[in-house]
Protein backbone atom coordinates (compact mmCIF):
# COMPACT_ATOMS: atom_id res chain seq x y z
CA UNK A 1 0.00 0.00 0.00
CA UNK A 2 1.06 3.66 -0.28
CA UNK A 3 2.04 5.35 3.46
CA UNK A 4 1.53 9.11 3.57
CA UNK A 5 5.35 9.25 3.33
CA UNK A 6 5.44 7.75 0.33
CA UNK A 7 2.24 9.28 -1.29
CA UNK A 8 1.84 12.65 0.39
CA UNK A 9 -1.44 15.14 -0.04
CA UNK A 10 -0.39 16.90 -3.42
CA UNK A 11 -1.85 20.87 -3.32
CA UNK A 12 -4.86 21.17 -5.67
CA UNK A 13 -3.83 22.74 -9.34
CA UNK A 14 -4.21 26.43 -9.03
CA UNK A 15 -6.07 26.78 -11.91
CA UNK A 16 -8.77 24.22 -11.72
CA UNK A 17 -9.10 24.79 -8.06
CA UNK A 18 -10.06 28.66 -8.98
CA UNK A 19 -12.59 27.21 -11.59
CA UNK A 20 -13.81 24.61 -8.55
CA UNK A 21 -14.17 27.41 -6.03
CA UNK A 22 -16.00 29.79 -9.05
CA UNK A 23 -18.35 26.96 -9.92
CA UNK A 24 -19.53 26.38 -5.74
CA UNK A 25 -19.74 30.64 -5.21
CA UNK A 26 -23.15 31.52 -5.15
CA UNK A 27 -23.18 34.81 -5.71
CA UNK A 28 -25.42 36.27 -8.28
CA UNK A 29 -22.22 39.03 -9.13
CA UNK A 30 -19.39 36.47 -9.43
CA UNK A 31 -17.17 36.86 -12.16
CA UNK A 32 -14.58 34.51 -13.63
CA UNK A 33 -11.00 36.03 -14.74
CA UNK A 34 -9.76 32.82 -14.41
CA UNK A 35 -9.43 29.58 -16.86
CA UNK A 36 -7.87 30.68 -20.02
CA UNK A 37 -10.84 30.01 -21.96
CA UNK A 38 -13.35 32.61 -24.66
CA UNK A 39 -16.49 33.66 -23.57
CA UNK A 40 -18.98 35.78 -25.23
CA UNK A 41 -20.55 38.90 -24.47
CA UNK A 42 -22.66 36.75 -22.37
CA UNK A 43 -20.35 34.98 -20.36
CA UNK A 44 -21.03 31.69 -22.20
CA UNK A 45 -18.78 29.21 -23.97
CA UNK A 46 -18.30 30.35 -27.49
CA UNK A 47 -19.17 27.03 -29.75
CA UNK A 48 -17.47 28.34 -33.16
CA UNK A 49 -20.29 28.49 -35.71
CA UNK A 50 -17.84 27.30 -38.13
CA UNK A 51 -17.14 24.62 -35.60
CA UNK A 52 -21.08 23.99 -35.66
CA UNK A 53 -20.71 23.58 -39.56
CA UNK A 54 -17.67 20.70 -39.22
CA UNK A 55 -19.77 19.43 -36.67
CA UNK A 56 -22.67 19.10 -39.11
CA UNK A 57 -20.41 17.99 -42.38
CA UNK A 58 -19.18 15.08 -39.76
CA UNK A 59 -22.46 13.71 -38.85
CA UNK A 60 -23.46 13.61 -42.16
CA UNK A 61 -20.59 11.70 -43.11
CA UNK A 62 -21.50 7.96 -43.74
CA UNK A 63 -17.70 6.99 -43.62
CA UNK A 64 -17.15 8.00 -40.28
CA UNK A 65 -16.61 5.49 -37.87
CA UNK A 66 -14.54 5.05 -34.47
CA UNK A 67 -11.70 3.28 -35.71
CA UNK A 68 -7.92 4.11 -34.23
CA UNK A 69 -6.21 6.53 -36.12
CA UNK A 70 -2.93 6.04 -37.03
CA UNK A 71 0.03 6.51 -34.11
CA UNK A 72 0.71 10.20 -35.55
CA UNK A 73 -2.44 10.75 -35.65
CA UNK A 74 -4.90 12.75 -38.58
CA UNK A 75 -2.25 13.21 -41.58
CA UNK A 76 -4.51 15.76 -42.92
CA UNK A 77 -4.74 17.70 -40.07
CA UNK A 78 -1.00 17.36 -38.99
CA UNK A 79 -0.07 18.21 -42.48
CA UNK A 80 -2.27 21.28 -42.40
CA UNK A 81 -1.10 22.26 -39.05
CA UNK A 82 2.42 22.26 -39.79
CA UNK A 83 1.30 24.60 -42.82
CA UNK A 84 -0.79 27.06 -40.36
CA UNK A 85 2.49 27.33 -38.71
CA UNK A 86 5.37 27.51 -41.18
CA UNK A 87 3.51 28.89 -43.82
CA UNK A 88 1.91 27.97 -47.10
CA UNK A 89 4.62 26.52 -49.06
CA UNK A 90 7.36 26.67 -46.28
CA UNK A 91 10.61 25.07 -47.63
CA UNK A 92 11.21 23.50 -44.48
CA UNK A 93 7.82 21.22 -45.54
CA UNK A 94 8.50 21.19 -48.97
CA UNK A 95 12.21 19.50 -48.00
CA UNK A 96 10.39 17.03 -45.85
CA UNK A 97 12.33 18.60 -42.55
CA UNK A 98 9.56 18.53 -40.70
CA UNK A 99 7.82 15.41 -38.13
CA UNK A 100 4.29 16.36 -37.20
CA UNK A 101 2.80 14.35 -34.60
CA UNK A 102 -1.20 14.61 -33.07
CA UNK A 103 -1.23 14.77 -29.69
CA UNK A 104 -3.46 15.29 -26.75
CA UNK A 105 -3.85 18.93 -27.49
CA UNK A 106 -1.05 21.84 -26.48
CA UNK A 107 -0.24 19.98 -23.15
CA UNK A 108 0.60 16.39 -24.60
CA UNK A 109 2.53 18.11 -27.39
CA UNK A 110 4.59 20.14 -24.77
CA UNK A 111 4.76 17.04 -22.74
CA UNK A 112 5.93 14.65 -25.80
CA UNK A 113 8.60 16.91 -27.01
CA UNK A 114 9.82 17.22 -23.16
CA UNK A 115 9.83 13.45 -23.55
CA UNK A 116 11.68 13.48 -26.71
CA UNK A 117 14.30 15.90 -25.40
CA UNK A 118 14.87 13.97 -22.24
CA UNK A 119 15.48 10.83 -24.29
CA UNK A 120 17.50 12.12 -27.33
CA UNK A 121 19.03 15.92 -26.36
CA UNK A 122 21.87 14.99 -24.01
CA UNK A 123 25.55 16.03 -23.18
CA UNK A 124 27.35 13.42 -21.70
CA UNK A 125 24.75 11.09 -21.01
CA UNK A 126 23.05 14.01 -18.42
CA UNK A 127 20.35 15.88 -20.13
CA UNK A 128 20.66 19.60 -20.48
CA UNK A 129 19.05 22.50 -19.26
CA UNK A 130 15.43 24.01 -20.28
CA UNK A 131 14.95 27.69 -19.67
CA UNK A 132 11.29 29.04 -18.78
CA UNK A 133 10.38 32.42 -19.06
CA UNK A 134 9.52 33.76 -15.22
CA UNK A 135 6.43 33.32 -15.17
CA UNK A 136 5.03 31.19 -17.65
CA UNK A 137 2.12 28.69 -17.97
CA UNK A 138 1.63 27.43 -14.61
CA UNK A 139 1.74 23.34 -16.08
CA UNK A 140 5.38 23.87 -17.67
CA UNK A 141 7.59 23.21 -14.91
CA UNK A 142 5.79 19.89 -13.82
CA UNK A 143 5.78 18.57 -17.30
CA UNK A 144 9.19 19.22 -18.21
CA UNK A 145 10.19 18.48 -13.97
CA UNK A 146 8.07 14.72 -14.59
CA UNK A 147 10.54 13.55 -17.77
CA UNK A 148 13.80 14.69 -15.34
CA UNK A 149 14.56 17.45 -17.34
CA UNK A 150 16.42 20.54 -15.08
CA UNK A 151 14.74 23.74 -15.61
CA UNK A 152 15.82 27.26 -14.85
CA UNK A 153 13.49 30.49 -15.80
CA UNK A 154 14.99 33.45 -17.93
CA UNK A 155 13.84 36.80 -16.55
CA UNK A 156 11.17 38.26 -18.89
CA UNK A 157 8.40 40.39 -16.97
CA UNK A 158 9.53 44.01 -15.84
CA UNK A 159 7.54 44.90 -12.51
CA UNK A 160 8.17 48.64 -13.56
CA UNK A 161 7.05 48.87 -16.74
CA UNK A 162 4.88 45.76 -17.11
CA UNK A 163 6.27 45.18 -19.81
CA UNK A 164 9.16 42.78 -21.16
CA UNK A 165 12.53 42.72 -19.13
CA UNK A 166 14.39 42.38 -22.67
CA UNK A 167 18.00 43.10 -20.91
CA UNK A 168 17.21 40.68 -18.25
CA UNK A 169 16.13 37.70 -20.74
CA UNK A 170 18.65 38.47 -22.89
CA UNK A 171 21.45 38.28 -19.87
CA UNK A 172 20.00 35.30 -19.10
CA UNK A 173 20.01 33.76 -22.39
CA UNK A 174 23.45 34.92 -23.06
CA UNK A 175 25.01 33.51 -19.32
CA UNK A 176 22.77 29.41 -20.08
CA UNK A 177 25.40 27.15 -21.29
CA UNK A 178 25.41 26.67 -25.29
CA UNK A 179 23.11 24.20 -26.63
CA UNK A 180 20.52 25.15 -23.67
CA UNK A 181 16.81 24.49 -24.10
CA UNK A 182 14.58 27.56 -24.16
CA UNK A 183 10.94 27.31 -24.37
CA UNK A 184 9.28 30.52 -26.22
CA UNK A 185 5.88 31.56 -26.21
CA UNK A 186 5.12 32.24 -29.75
CA UNK A 187 2.60 34.63 -29.07
CA UNK A 188 0.23 36.09 -26.34
CA UNK A 189 2.63 35.06 -23.77
CA UNK A 190 0.82 33.61 -20.81
CA UNK A 191 0.69 34.94 -17.86
CA UNK A 192 2.15 38.69 -18.80
CA UNK A 193 0.22 39.18 -22.38
CA UNK A 194 3.73 40.84 -23.48
CA UNK A 195 5.37 39.61 -26.71
CA UNK A 196 8.48 40.82 -28.36
CA UNK A 197 8.31 43.23 -31.05
CA UNK A 198 9.83 41.72 -34.21
CA UNK A 199 13.15 43.38 -33.85
CA UNK A 200 13.55 42.43 -30.37
CA UNK A 201 12.26 38.55 -31.97
CA UNK A 202 15.37 39.16 -34.37
CA UNK A 203 18.15 40.16 -31.80
CA UNK A 204 16.62 36.95 -29.52
CA UNK A 205 17.45 34.41 -32.45
CA UNK A 206 20.73 36.18 -33.15
CA UNK A 207 22.13 35.90 -29.29
CA UNK A 208 20.44 32.17 -29.74
CA UNK A 209 22.01 31.65 -32.89
CA UNK A 210 25.79 32.18 -31.05
CA UNK A 211 24.70 30.36 -28.25
CA UNK A 212 23.69 27.25 -30.31
CA UNK A 213 20.40 27.18 -28.03
CA UNK A 214 18.00 24.89 -28.95
CA UNK A 215 14.33 26.57 -29.33
CA UNK A 216 11.22 24.85 -27.51
CA UNK A 217 8.14 27.21 -29.02
CA UNK A 218 4.62 26.41 -27.23
CA UNK A 219 1.92 28.42 -29.37
CA UNK A 220 -1.83 28.31 -28.17
CA UNK A 221 -2.89 31.35 -29.02
CA UNK A 222 -2.03 31.42 -33.01
CA UNK A 223 -5.16 33.95 -34.43
CA UNK A 224 -6.11 34.80 -31.17
CA UNK A 225 -3.10 37.40 -30.54
CA UNK A 226 -3.61 39.40 -33.09
CA UNK A 227 -6.28 37.69 -35.14
CA UNK A 228 -4.00 37.30 -37.78
CA UNK A 229 -3.05 33.86 -37.84
CA UNK A 230 0.47 34.62 -40.02
CA UNK A 231 1.27 37.93 -37.57
CA UNK A 232 1.19 34.98 -34.58
CA UNK A 233 3.03 32.54 -36.40
CA UNK A 234 5.88 35.63 -37.26
CA UNK A 235 8.70 34.54 -34.55
CA UNK A 236 8.35 30.73 -35.26
CA UNK A 237 8.53 31.54 -39.14
CA UNK A 238 11.66 33.73 -38.45
CA UNK A 239 13.45 31.37 -36.50
CA UNK A 240 12.81 28.55 -38.55
CA UNK A 241 14.22 30.93 -41.90
CA UNK A 242 16.97 31.44 -39.74
CA UNK A 243 17.80 27.63 -39.92
CA UNK A 244 17.07 26.93 -36.20
CA UNK A 245 16.44 22.89 -35.40
CA UNK A 246 13.24 23.42 -33.02
CA UNK A 247 10.63 22.12 -31.95
CA UNK A 248 7.14 23.35 -31.81
CA UNK A 249 3.94 22.66 -29.11
CA UNK A 250 0.54 24.09 -31.26
CA UNK A 251 -2.85 24.04 -29.32
CA UNK A 252 -6.32 24.07 -31.16
CA UNK A 253 -8.10 24.55 -28.07
CA UNK A 254 -8.66 28.07 -27.50
CA UNK A 255 -8.38 28.80 -31.42
CA UNK A 256 -10.89 26.88 -32.48
CA UNK A 257 -12.66 26.64 -29.08
CA UNK A 258 -11.81 22.84 -28.90
CA UNK A 259 -11.01 22.90 -25.00
CA UNK A 260 -12.09 19.39 -23.57
CA UNK A 261 -11.96 17.30 -27.57
CA UNK A 262 -8.06 18.01 -26.41
CA UNK A 263 -6.42 18.85 -30.35
CA UNK A 264 -3.09 19.55 -30.66
CA UNK A 265 0.24 18.74 -32.75
CA UNK A 266 4.10 18.61 -31.85
CA UNK A 267 6.67 19.52 -35.03
CA UNK A 268 9.72 18.82 -35.54
CA UNK A 269 11.75 21.23 -38.06
CA UNK A 270 15.14 20.48 -38.98
CA UNK A 271 17.41 22.79 -40.28
CA UNK A 272 18.64 22.42 -44.40
CA UNK A 273 21.00 19.85 -44.46
CA UNK A 274 21.90 17.04 -47.09
CA UNK A 275 20.95 14.68 -44.20
CA UNK A 276 18.09 16.77 -43.23
CA UNK A 277 14.99 14.59 -44.44
CA UNK A 278 16.74 11.30 -43.14
CA UNK A 279 17.31 12.80 -39.70
CA UNK A 280 13.62 14.32 -39.89
CA UNK A 281 12.25 10.51 -40.70
CA UNK A 282 14.25 8.69 -37.83
CA UNK A 283 12.81 11.65 -35.29
CA UNK A 284 9.56 10.57 -36.46
CA UNK A 285 10.20 7.11 -36.01
CA UNK A 286 11.36 7.74 -32.26
CA UNK A 287 8.16 10.25 -31.41
CA UNK A 288 5.82 6.97 -32.60
CA UNK A 289 7.64 4.92 -30.06
CA UNK A 290 6.86 7.52 -27.52
CA UNK A 291 3.57 8.35 -28.62
CA UNK A 292 2.42 4.87 -28.91
CA UNK A 293 3.64 3.57 -25.37
CA UNK A 294 1.88 6.73 -23.60
CA UNK A 295 -1.40 7.38 -25.98
CA UNK A 296 -1.02 4.80 -28.80
CA UNK A 297 -2.97 6.61 -30.98
CA UNK A 298 -4.52 10.51 -30.43
CA UNK A 299 -8.22 10.96 -30.20
CA UNK A 300 -10.08 11.46 -33.50
CA UNK A 301 -13.06 14.13 -33.02
CA UNK A 302 -11.51 17.38 -32.83
CA UNK A 303 -8.86 16.38 -35.02
CA UNK A 304 -11.57 15.53 -37.88
CA UNK A 305 -13.08 19.17 -37.10
CA UNK A 306 -10.16 20.92 -37.46
CA UNK A 307 -9.41 19.08 -40.41
CA UNK A 308 -12.43 19.58 -41.98
CA UNK A 309 -12.14 23.25 -41.32
CA UNK A 310 -8.49 23.47 -42.34
CA UNK A 311 -9.00 22.00 -45.66
CA UNK A 312 -11.61 23.50 -46.84
CA UNK A 313 -11.22 27.20 -47.82
CA UNK A 314 -14.57 28.59 -47.27
CA UNK A 315 -14.64 27.02 -44.09
CA UNK A 316 -11.24 28.07 -43.34
CA UNK A 317 -12.16 32.26 -44.11
CA UNK A 318 -15.17 31.80 -41.62
CA UNK A 319 -12.64 30.79 -39.30
CA UNK A 320 -11.17 33.61 -39.71
CA UNK A 321 -13.68 35.52 -39.27
CA UNK A 322 -14.23 33.39 -36.22
CA UNK A 323 -11.20 34.49 -34.83
CA UNK A 324 -11.33 38.60 -35.07
CA UNK A 325 -14.24 38.29 -33.71
CA UNK A 326 -12.88 36.48 -30.70
CA UNK A 327 -9.74 38.58 -30.52
CA UNK A 328 -11.68 41.49 -31.69
CA UNK A 329 -13.95 41.18 -28.39
CA UNK A 330 -11.34 40.81 -26.37
CA UNK A 331 -9.29 43.64 -27.30
CA UNK A 332 -12.66 45.58 -27.02
CA UNK A 333 -12.55 44.79 -23.27
CA UNK A 334 -9.01 45.99 -22.69
CA UNK A 335 -10.07 49.38 -24.15
CA UNK A 336 -13.39 49.51 -21.63
CA UNK A 337 -11.30 47.77 -18.75
CA UNK A 338 -8.68 50.54 -19.01
CA UNK A 339 -10.77 53.15 -19.63
CA UNK A 340 -13.05 52.60 -16.56
CA UNK A 341 -10.01 52.70 -14.59
CA UNK A 342 -8.66 55.41 -15.47
CA UNK A 343 -11.69 57.44 -15.36
CA UNK A 344 -12.26 56.00 -11.91
CA UNK A 345 -8.93 57.80 -11.41
CA UNK A 346 -7.60 54.26 -9.82
CA UNK A 347 -4.11 54.60 -8.37
CA UNK A 348 -1.38 53.50 -11.06
CA UNK A 349 -0.86 53.30 -14.95
CA UNK A 350 -3.10 51.10 -16.72
CA UNK A 351 -1.69 51.80 -20.31
CA UNK A 352 -0.42 47.69 -20.11
CA UNK A 353 -3.86 46.77 -20.08
CA UNK A 354 -4.39 47.84 -23.65
CA UNK A 355 -0.55 47.50 -24.36
CA UNK A 356 -0.47 43.66 -23.47
CA UNK A 357 -2.10 40.97 -26.24
CA UNK A 358 -4.00 38.06 -26.37
CA UNK A 359 -6.27 36.18 -23.56
CA UNK A 360 -4.57 37.64 -20.65
CA UNK A 361 -4.02 40.74 -18.99
CA UNK A 362 -0.43 40.92 -15.86
CA UNK A 363 -2.83 43.46 -13.88
CA UNK A 364 0.17 44.12 -11.31
CA UNK A 365 -2.79 43.21 -8.13
CA UNK A 366 -0.88 41.61 -5.64
CA UNK A 367 -1.77 38.24 -4.21
CA UNK A 368 -3.60 40.00 -0.86
CA UNK A 369 -5.25 42.00 -3.31
CA UNK A 370 -6.75 39.21 -5.50
CA UNK A 371 -7.71 37.67 -2.60
CA UNK A 372 -9.65 40.67 -1.28
CA UNK A 373 -11.25 40.74 -4.78
CA UNK A 374 -12.26 37.13 -3.89
CA UNK A 375 -13.85 37.44 -0.91
CA UNK A 376 -15.46 40.83 -1.35
CA UNK A 377 -16.26 41.14 -4.78
CA UNK A 378 -16.59 36.95 -5.83
CA UNK A 379 -13.99 38.14 -9.07
CA UNK A 380 -11.91 34.82 -9.41
CA UNK A 381 -8.13 35.58 -10.85
CA UNK A 382 -5.19 33.23 -10.43
CA UNK A 383 -3.05 34.44 -7.67
CA UNK A 384 -0.49 36.16 -9.47
CA UNK A 385 -3.25 38.88 -11.01
CA UNK A 386 -3.55 37.18 -14.24
CA UNK A 387 -7.16 38.05 -15.24
CA UNK A 388 -8.44 36.12 -18.82
CA UNK A 389 -9.96 39.04 -20.95
CA UNK A 390 -12.22 36.87 -22.39
CA UNK A 391 -14.52 36.64 -18.89
CA UNK A 392 -15.05 40.09 -19.05
CA UNK A 393 -18.13 41.64 -21.20
CA UNK A 394 -19.97 44.69 -21.58
CA UNK A 395 -22.35 43.89 -18.40
CA UNK A 396 -19.24 43.30 -15.58
CA UNK A 397 -16.78 45.21 -17.14
CA UNK A 398 -17.77 48.32 -14.85
CA UNK A 399 -18.06 45.97 -12.14
CA UNK A 400 -14.72 44.75 -12.34
CA UNK A 401 -13.38 48.12 -12.49
CA UNK A 402 -14.41 49.45 -9.16
CA UNK A 403 -13.72 46.08 -7.56
CA UNK A 404 -10.11 46.59 -8.76
CA UNK A 405 -9.95 50.37 -7.89
CA UNK A 406 -11.47 49.15 -4.41
CA UNK A 407 -8.63 47.34 -3.44
CA UNK A 408 -6.14 49.18 -5.16
CA UNK A 409 -6.86 52.16 -2.92
C1 LIG B 1 1.03 28.59 -23.13
C2 LIG B 1 0.10 27.43 -23.04
N1 LIG B 1 0.49 26.22 -23.58
C3 LIG B 1 -0.32 25.15 -23.53
C4 LIG B 1 -1.56 25.21 -22.92
C5 LIG B 1 -2.36 23.91 -22.87
O1 LIG B 1 -3.54 23.97 -23.54
P1 LIG B 1 -4.29 22.62 -23.97
O2 LIG B 1 -5.67 22.72 -23.41
O3 LIG B 1 -3.57 21.44 -23.41
O4 LIG B 1 -4.24 22.63 -25.46
C6 LIG B 1 -2.02 26.42 -22.33
C7 LIG B 1 -3.34 26.50 -21.65
N2 LIG B 1 -3.58 27.42 -20.83
C8 LIG B 1 -4.82 27.67 -20.14
C9 LIG B 1 -5.55 26.44 -19.59
C10 LIG B 1 -4.64 25.54 -18.79
O5 LIG B 1 -4.02 26.03 -17.85
O6 LIG B 1 -4.55 24.37 -19.15
C11 LIG B 1 -4.59 28.70 -19.01
O7 LIG B 1 -3.45 29.12 -18.80
O8 LIG B 1 -5.58 29.10 -18.40
C12 LIG B 1 -1.18 27.53 -22.41
O9 LIG B 1 -1.55 28.72 -21.90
Amino acid sequence: NFPAEAVPQAPEDPLFGLMRAYKADQSPDKVDLGIGAYRDDNAKPWVLPVVKKADEILRNDPEANHEYLPIAGLASLTSKAAELLLGTGAPAIAEKRVASVQTISGTGAVHLGALFLARFYKVNGANRTLYLSNPTWANHHQIFTNVGIPIEQYPYFDKKTKGLDFEGMKASLANAPDRSIILLHACAHNPTGVDPTPEQWREIAELMKAKKHFPFFDTAYQGFASGDLDRDAGAIRYFVEQGFELVIAQSFAKNFGLYGERAGCFHFVAPPAPDAAEVTTRVASQLAILQRSEISNPPIYGARIASIVLNDKDLFAEWQENLRTMSGRIIAMRQALRSKLEELGTPGQWNHITDQIGMFSFTGLSETQVQKIRSDFHIYMTKNGRISMAGLNTRNVEYVAKAIDRVVR
